[in-house]
């Protein structure tokens, strides 16, 4: 309850040893703290939060719109949702490179186990989109340096990105990718590489984790798990198939409802009460201070339900102050 009990040292701590194991680490973009405790609990190894999501999540396009202050406040949110480790997508590091250094200052304490810096100029853009420009080698080689020299935590994962792929090509982004390696970087993320052959070139040149990105509707080919750990990747995302998927499932239903005058064919997709309060672990707080949290968990609907005593049904005296609270607005 009150999020998860694994401190952020931790959380760093398990990042870097999947890292150095040899496997590929999963991890889904959540676009809520809620969306990360199901990832966590279906047994992936890591969270990411995505800035396409972020500003998808406040109706704007990702061009970097979004501040410091709003990423970090909404990853730390979510990170703190999770025992498993959780990396950001910093976009271009919100300015110069002191505004680099700034930026891992503030990851790091809201909790994050790494995150991620591009070389793309601003106003950046989707990495899946044309038109993208990236700034040279070594402005982003201050970017980097920055970033490392304000890092506090030696375990916090500082990932270089390179949109260069898509730009200059695929020997550029290559050597682009070893000399963020030289300056530091931890891990490389391989924007938008094209397939099989591409990412097989990626591990045999450079030494650090790589990060593959499968983004559906993309210039990459979606590789199954399986494969990517065959090339020798050492973490997948899948950004924004959350937001799609939910997204997806919201447009139709909301479109049945206005077909139909009624939710009521929908409520077998949706997560029950029941559901919905398992993932919060609604109980352990009506257990912890039952003197200030009056709650009765009852097994109405087929044992989905719980109710909540502030909502005036249990009959309890706060229930009951709660009622009388209620009828008092409502005489007003
Ligand atoms: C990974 C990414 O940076 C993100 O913000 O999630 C995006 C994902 C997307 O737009 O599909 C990117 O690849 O640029
Ligand atoms: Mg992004």
């Amino acid at each position: 309850m009150l999020g998860s009990t694994t401190s952020a040292t931790d959380k760093r701590a398990a990042f870097r040893a999947g890292l150095a194991s040899g496997r590929l680490l999963r991890m889904p973009g959540a676009f809520s703290p809620l969306v990360a405790r199901l990832i966590e609990e279906i047994g992936f190894d890591g969270v990411y939060v995505s800035g396409a999501v972020l500003s998808a999540d406040l109706a704007l396009p990702d061009i970097g719109l979004t501040t410091l202050t709003e990423v970090t406040s909404r990853g730390g949110a979510i990170a703190g949702a999770t025992g498993l480790p959780s990396l950001l997508d910093t976009d271009t590091g919100f300015g110069e490179p002191l505004n680099a250094a700034r930026t891992v200052r503030a990851a790091e304490d809201a909790g994050l186990s790494g995150m991620h810096l591009e070389d793309q100029v601003n106003p950046k853009r989707c990495g899946h989109l044309d038109g993208k420009a990236v700034v040279d080698v070594q402005t982003m080689l201050g970017r980097i340096r920055a970033a490392v020299s304000a890092r506090r935590d030696p375990d916090f994962v500082l990932c270089a990105r390179t949109d260069a792929r898509g730009v200059e090509g695929l020997t550029p982004a290559i050597d682009r990718a070893k000399a963020y390696a030289d300056a530091g970087a931890d891990m490389i993320f391989a924007e938008a590489l094209a397939d099989e052959s591409e990412f097989e070139a990626f591990r045999a040149a450079v030494d650090v984790p790589l990060l593959a990105n499968m983004t559906e509707f993309g210039k990459s080919k979606l590789l199954s798990a399986a494969t990517l750990e065959s090339l020798g990747f050492n973490v997948v995302i899948y950004p924004v198939t959350t937001l799609r998927i939910a997204m997806g499932a919201v447009e139709a239903g909301l479109r049945t409802m206005a077909a139909e005058g009624t939710q009521e064919s929908l409520v077998p997709q949706m997560q029950t009460r029941g559901r919905l309060y398992e993932l919060l672990d609604y109980s352990a707080y009506a257990q912890f201070d039952t003197a200030i949290y009056d709650f009765s968990l009852t097994a109405a609907q087929g044992g989905s339900s719980a109710t909540a005593a502030q909502g005036g049904s249990s009959g309890t005296a706060a229930g009951d102050d709660a009622g009388g609270r209620d009828e008092e607005g409502a005489q007003r």
